[in-house]
This record gives structure tokens, C-alpha cells and sequence, in this order.
């Protein structure tokens, strides 16, 4: 609804008058940040004059200790100071472009006239303390959101706060300028939002505060229990729901919670650089991010090459006619399971009876403690009953024959020939040792001496070994996880009920052969770093206290325990769409049982969106087709062309297609094209022959993060982003007819905002002729 010039006029005073105040603030605040400035750098020019330095006594030492201490705390504390003003300073200059894009006119019950409330992204004050502009994270600001005008109530600290709403309005405001403004009857006026979803793309997701829709408010508030699990189509502002969720929780527990004790799983490098503005753009700094691959070759990376998930799905979408290609994916399929784990666990309980695997405890090439005696050791009868209790008092038991090995060897003739090559600083430190013993001066002082420095030979030494044996790594992890394939019936008793999947024997077989190769198949990643964990001890990170994993249902079932494991004191929000599963895994989000147990029932809420912002109407429509249970996907009202299938005889026809459909995206006004192949080998040839004509920019799994105008990449890495137009580059039933193919299909057309071209090589996919909707054009290409 649009608003009565006089309105206008009075708004657009009022935002003079609120830019007026934060423009002054900024600059009073500048020249403040200015001085601080100045004396960090001061400070830090002068930071050695300001210390005492003096080594010559222990006292000395101490007292130069703290001045250095002293001077720089000093010094932190004013780059602190500095830091905290630019950001503030920041903050105030984007206020001072856009101070606000909402009003609601609120009369709580009991109160004698209502109250203006302006919502930006940040909260300011006036000098004399009345807000002039209200944090979009404050708790009246879920009004803006949640309400249309009338009776209203919304939750407080202090309780349940209810009145009336008698107006709800809409700002975009530019430059200090009111450039639109609407009166809203309806949840968030559509008119704003559909201005907001008909811009370009960007190489950078942007933040969507003016425009968050009531069941998105419900994530980003949401506050209770240890897992939220957010199911939504595709484009219906799942990840854009999870970072305002972030700045809001950054906001909610100011005082406790700080950005780098939350961390977002994100599916590659390519979208955590995607989404990476989002919070700086609010005025907040950015959580961690990581793939769950990085947090594994972290891990693993010393002991193995790790595949990439995404070389995992390049094999199995390249190699369906080798002939490994079948038991690859019964064993990726199972490896990802709770049987699995289940197995895993109960593999722990077998190995505290028999079958443990050690390592010997060398120096050098002398073993101090062979294998066999660490493994009569640990089924000592005497020995604890449980797996990390048993494995630390084994650990206290080998650091004792470790004591008593250097017993034994300090007279040693190589020990005496290291005490030769020592440093005269050595011996001075000896010297100095024996002096302080109450019987110094008397005949034995030399032989004295002698030995502190044979004992100070051994402890460097053994300081390595001793390391080893706290980190237990007289364990052997690998070989305790090949143990579990070498013998195909060994695993049948261990997995009891749950069986294990007909191939098997084959598994293990296929297994053993990249373990030999020193490679580990991402597949056996998780299980490996578990199996290891239970028999190493636990990794655990208990400062993280928010963990969000975007695209949820690429990770297994075992994947999320692993992650609860991990992160012990955090809490889970997991983001997801069934279907646009396109790891072989099978997705652990399909499971409500497997999901309902991770943290059970009582600590988990699923929140669905069926809303989808993304694409125009016609896209949603002709995609939503493709999927079952699709037609629960409710399109936004905005529209556009039809998505256009082409079908080329050969690939020359089919490239002279793609060559004028880009042409012609360019002539709509589209900024970002993204030509999507099924893999990256079909990206390496589309590119070649492409390339180069086009000006096109080949994307793998490498590319840091994604530059503007036409791209060429493979479906998986398009994940999670968006296009204003997509070119499907080959959706042919040859490339796309089984299960699998149709969540890939669905995932890379949804990545449209504006406009889907699609080309076919032959027949298009069953997964565009079968489906219900029949308003796309269908024609030869040429044509
Ligand atoms: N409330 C909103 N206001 C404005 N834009 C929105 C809103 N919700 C979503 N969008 C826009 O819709 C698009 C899709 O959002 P987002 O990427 O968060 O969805 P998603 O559910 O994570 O998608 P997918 O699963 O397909 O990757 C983005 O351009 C986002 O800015």
C-alpha cells in the first residue's frame, strides 16, 4: 500500500534528523578512534623503552616478566578499544546510508498512546537515551515480523508483552534517502520483498533483516533444546535463516557468547567464501567456518590422503561401468550407517577381551617395551574394566618402564658418549645444579655431576617418547581398523542383528586395497577417526558452543554422531532439503528416527519451509515437478519466462544452443550465468569447447571463491549458490535416469533465479518429460 505524500515528507524529515544524529556520533567517534590510534601506535613505537630489562638475578628475571606482561596488556587493551570503536564506527556509517527499514506503530495494553518503533540493523540511541532506531534483534522487533496490524503480543525477558499494532511500514532508504516506502496489511509486505528477490545475483550472499518471513523468524529465534533441524525447499532461505541466526544469537547472548565459539559446517570452500559478508554486512564478525573434509584432513592428513567428498562423487557418477563401481556404493552406503557405528562400538567391546594391536615403544631402534609385553600388560586381569580408564592406567604403566629403562641405561656407554658432546652450557647447568645439593664440595662431586648430566642426555632422549605415550600412540589405529576387513566373517559376529550388506566380502577386499595405498576413501574417513578415538582417546572441542551444518543431508547418519561427539557442549542446528541429496550416502536427514535419537526427542524441534524465494514462479513450478512430494513447495509470486528445454541432435548443435542461450540470458540483463555440467570432467570439456568464445571461467573444487559474469561448473559445486541464469548444460536422459540423478537435476536448476535454459543430447531426462508440469518449452535446437 502506498503512503500519502505528506507522509513522505514527514518520514523523510525524520530520517534527516536520525542521519543528522548518527553522522555527528560517527564523527565524535572518529576522532576518538583517532587518539586511540595514535597511542597504539605510540605504544607500540615505544613498547621496549617502557620495560625494565634486566636479566641477571631469578628476581630480576621475574620482575622484567611482568613489565613486559604489564606494557602489553596496555597494548592490547587499547587495539581492543580500537577495534571495537571501527567496528561501532562501521556500524554507525551504514546506519547513517540506511538507518532503518521498518516502523510499527505499538500501543502495549495499559499505555496511554501508542509508540513508533524504527528497526534497522543495528540499535541508536539520542543523547537524551530514547531510541531512535531499535536493534532488529530486539525482542519487540519480532512484532515487525511475526504480525499484521491488529492485536499483537510478543515475548520479552520479563514475559509476554501484548497490545496493538496500529501500523507496520516498510523503508528502503539509500543514501540517506527514502527510495520506497510501503504501508503493509499483509506478514512483511510482499511489494518489498518482491523489489528485494527481482535484483541480480551476487558473487556474495546478502543479509535479508528487512525481509525475514515469519516461519524463518521461528529459526532464527528459536532458543530451546540441543537440536534444530531445519528441513526447507530449495531456495527457501534456509542458510539465509541460519546466519541471521548466528547475529542473532551473537546479539541475544552478547555478554557470553563470542563469534569464533560458533562454526558453521559449510559444503565447500567456494560457498563459506559465499556467504562469508553476510555477518561483516550486519555488523558482526563472522563465525568459523570449515568443511567437514578440512576438520578430517586436520585430523587424518599425517597418516593419509583423505579423498575429498567430491572426488568421492566425481567416481561414482564417472565410473558406473567399472567394475567396482556397485560395491563402492554398498560400501559407501554402509559405512555411513548406525550399523555401522554400532559395529564400530562394538568392534571397542571385543578388543578390551582380545585382539588389541600395539605398537612397541622404541628409542630409536632399541625397543624399550616390545608390542607383545604392552598387550599381556593390558589383559592383565587386574586391569580396568572400561576402554579409556584401561588405556590410561596402561599408558601410566609404560611411562614407568619408560622411568625405569632410563634407570637402567644412564651409566651406559653411549649415554657417556652424548654426555661428551654436550654444551659447555650444559655442564655450567649441571655445575650449578650439584652446587645447590647440601653435600657440594665434598670428593663425589664429579661423579656427581657425571650423572645429572647423563640423566639430563636421556630425558631429551626420551622426551619424544614420553610424548608418544601420553598422545597413546603406542596404539595401533590403522591396523586395528584393517583387522575389521581382513577377514570377511570376523565383522558378522560383530555386527549381530543388524547383518552386514551382501557384498561384503568385496567391501573388505576393496577396503584393504587403498588402505594399502596409504589412502583413505572418504567413506572410511569418519569411521576410521572414531575407531581411532575409542581406542586413542576422545577429541573433544568444548568451546564451540553452536555448531550449524548446512546441507545437512549430504552428511551420513555416522557423520552426525561423530559431529555431537565432537562438539560436546554445542548445540546442533542442521539445514537441509531431502531432495537435494547428492551424496551417495543416502542422507541422514531421511532417517526421523536416526535423527530423533542423536539428541532425542525432548531436545530436538524440525522446523519445515515450504516457502521458496529463490526462483520465479514458472521455475519452481516446472522443478518442484521433479521431486516427490514437490507440489508441497509453494513458489513466491514473482514471474518470469518459462524455463526452456532444448534438445540438440549432436554436441555441435547443442553447443551452438548454449552459445546463443547465453546471448540471449545477457540481452535480459542476467550478470551471473552459470552453465552447469553433471561433473567436473564434463566442465573440463564443456570448457574447452566454450571457454574461450564465451569468456567463460572454468570453476573446480579449488577455485577460492566466485568471480562475476559466466561460469562453467560441475553440479555439486553449485550447491547452496545462486545464478540470475542457469544453463543446464546437458540434462539428456543419458546423463540423468536414476534416483540419484534426479535429486542432481532437481539441485542444479533450482540454482535459478531469473531464468533456466536447459540442453539435452539426445531425449531429455525422464526427470523432465514424466513430470506434471507442462509449461516449459520443449524444442529442437535450432528451432
Ligand atoms: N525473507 C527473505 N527475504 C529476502 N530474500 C530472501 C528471503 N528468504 C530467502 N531469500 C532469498 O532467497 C534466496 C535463497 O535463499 P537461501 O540460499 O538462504 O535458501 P536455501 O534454502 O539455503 O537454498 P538451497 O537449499 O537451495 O541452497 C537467496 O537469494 C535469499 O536472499
Amino acid at each position: 500500500m502506498s503512503v500519502p505524500e505528506q507522509e513522505w515528507q514527514w518520514e523523510q524529515r525524520r530520517v534527516d534528523d536520525v542521519v543528522g544524529q548518527i553522522r555527528r556520533r560517527a564523527a565524535e567517534l572518529e576522532a576518538q578512534i583517532g587518539d586511540v590510534r595514535a597511542d597504539v601506535v605510540e605504544l607500540r613505537r615505544n613498547f621496549w623503552d617502557e620495560v625494565t630489562i634486566n636479566l641477571s638475578s631469578l628476581d630480576d628475571l621475574v620482575e622484567t616478566h611482568f613489565s613486559i606482561r604489564q606494557q602489553a596488556e596496555v597494548l592490547a587493551d587499547r587495539e581492543r578499544m580500537h577495534q571495537q570503536g571501527a567496528r561501532e564506527l562501521k556500524t554507525l556509517r551504514k546506519l547513517a546510508d540506511s538507518p532503518y527499514f521498518g516502523r510499527i506503530d505499538f500501543q502495549e495494553n495499559g499505555s496511554p498512546r501508542p509508540e513508533s518503533i524504527y528497526i534497522g540493523i543495528a540499535s541508536f540511541k539520542a543523547d537524551d537515551d530514547t531510541f531512535l532506531i531499535y536493534d532488529w534483534r530486539a525482542p519487540i522487533a519480532s512484532l515487525y515480523y511475526d504480525h499484521t496490524p491488529g492485536p499483537v503480543s510478543y515475548e520479552a525477558p520479563a514475559g509476554t508483552m501484548e497490545g496493538t499494532m496500529s501500523l507496520k511500514r516498510q523503508f528502503v532508504i539509500h543514501d540517506g534517502t527514502i527510495r520506497l516506502m510501503f504501508d503493509a496489511s499483509v506478514t512483511i509486505g510482499d511489494e518489498l520483498l518482491m523489489e528485494v528477490l527481482s535484483r541480480h545475483a551476487d558473487v556474495h550472499m546478502r543479509n535479508i533483516v528487512a525481509t525475514i518471513q515469519k516461519e524463518q523468524n521461528r529459526i532464527i529465534r528459536h532458543d530451546r533444546g540441543r537440536l534444530l533441524v531445519v528441513q526447507g525447499a530449495a531456495g527457501s532461505g534456509k542458510t539465509s535463516a541460519a546466519l541471521q541466526r548466528v547475529a542473532y544469537l551473537l546479539y541475544k547472548y552478547r555478554k557470553t557468547l563470542t563469534a569464533d565459539e560458533m562454526l558453521l559446517f559449510s559444503p565447500n570452500p567456494l560457498f563459506s567464501s559465499y556467504v562469508s559478508t553476510v555477518l561483516p554486512e550486519l555488523g558482526e564478525e563472522n563465525m568459523r567456518q570449515a568443511t567437514f573434509h578440512e576438520y578430517l584432513v586436520h585430523r587424518l592428513g599425517r597418516l593419509f590422503e583423505v579423498e575429498n567428498p567430491f572426488d568421492q562423487l566425481e567416481y561414482v557418477l564417472t565410473q558406473s561401468g567399472a567394475p567396482e563401481h556397485a560395491v563402492r556404493l554398498a560400501a559407501i552406503r554402509y559405512k555411513g550407517s548406525t550399523a555401522f557405528l554400532r559395529l564400530i562400538r562394538a568392534y571397542q567391546e571385543f578388543l578390551l577381551l582380545q585382539g588389541m594391536q600395539f605398537r612397541p615403544v622404541r628409542l630409536e631402534d632399541r625397543v624399550i617395551v616390545s608390542a607383545e609385553e604392552i598387550k599381556r600388560q593390558f589383559y592383565q586381569p587386574g586391569a580396568p574394566r572400561r576402554m579409556p580408564e584401561r588405556l590410561e592406567w596402561l599408558r601410566d604403566w609404560l611411562l614407568k618402564q619408560v622411568s625405569a629403562f632410563a634407570e637402567r641405561e644412564w651409566q651406559a656407554e653411549w649415554v657417556e658418549r652424548e654426555v661428551e658432546a654436550l654444551d659447555p652450557a650444559d655442564y655450567r647447568k649441571a655445575y650449578q645444579q650439584m652446587r645447590q645439593s647440601p653435600f657440594a664440595g665434598d670428593a663425589d662431586d664429579y661423579d656427581r655431576q657425571r650423572e645429572i648430566l647423563a640423566r639430563m642426555v636421556l630425558r631429551r632422549y626420551l622426551r619424544p617418547v614420553r610424548a608418544r605415550i601420553k598422545r597413546f600412540q603406542f596404539v595401533n589405529p590403522t591396523a586395528l581398523y584393517r583387522r575389521l576387513f581382513q577377514d570377511p566373517s570376523f565383522a558378522k559376529r560383530l555386527a549381530g542383528a543388524d547383518g552386514l550388506p551382501a557384498e561384503w566380502p568385496e567391501i573388505c577386499e576393496l577396503t584393504l586395497k587403498y588402505l594399502d595405498q596409504r589412502t583413505l576413501p572418504y567413506e572410511d574417513a569418519t569411521p576410521y577417526l572414531y575407531l581411532k578415538e575409542l581406542v586413542q582417546g576422545v577429541h573433544m572441542n568444548t568451546t564451540v558452543r553452536h555448531v550449524l551444518v548446512d546441507e545437512a543431508q549430504d552428511y551420513s547418519p555416522f557423520q552426525l554422531e561423530f559431529l555431537k561427539r565432537l562438539f560436546p557442549r554445542a548445540r546442533m542446528t542442521l539445514l537441509g532439503d531431502l531432495n537435494q541429496t547428492i551424496s551417495p550416502y543416502g542422507g541422514a536427514l531421511g532417517n526421523q528416527e536416526d535423527l530423533l535419537q542423536l539428541y532425542g526427542p525432548q531436545e530436538t524441534d524440525v522446523i519445515r519451509l515450504t516457502r521458496s524465494y529463490r526462483s520465479t514462479r514458472e521455475i519452481v513450478e516446472f522443478t518442484r515437478g521433479m521431486v516427490p512430494g514437490g507440489e508441497a513447495i509453494v513458489p513466491f509470486e514473482r514471474t518470469g519466462d518459462r524455463p526452456q528445454v532444448v534438445q540438440a541432435r549432436d554436441r555441435t548443435s547443442l553447443h551452438r544452443g548454449i552459445v546463443e542461450a547465453v546471448e540471449h540470458l545477457k540481452r535480459c540483463g542476467c550478470q551471473s550465468i552459470a552453465i552447469i555440467c553433471k561433473t567436473a570432467a564434463e566442465s573440463r570439456e564443456a570448457h574447452e569447447a566454450l571457454g574461450p568464445g564465451l569468456g567463460a571461467t572454468l570453476v573446480d573444487a579449488f577455485t577460492p571463491e566466485f568471480a562475476p559474469g559466466i561460469l562453467i561448473l560441475p553440479s555439486y559445486l553449485a550447491k547452496g549458490v545462486e545464478f540470475d541464469g542457469v544453463v543446464v548444460y546437458d540434462a539428456s536422459e543419458d546423463a540423468y535416469h536414476t534416483e540419484g540423478d534426479r535429486y542432481l537435476l532437481y539441485t542444479v536448476c533450482t540454482r535459478a533465479m531469473h531464468h533456466l535454459w536447459i540442453g539435452c543430447l539426445g531425449t531429455p531426462s525422464r526427470f523432465i518429460l514424466d513430470q506434471p508440469d507442462t509449461t516449459y518449452r520443449l524444442r529442437q535446437a535450432g528451432e
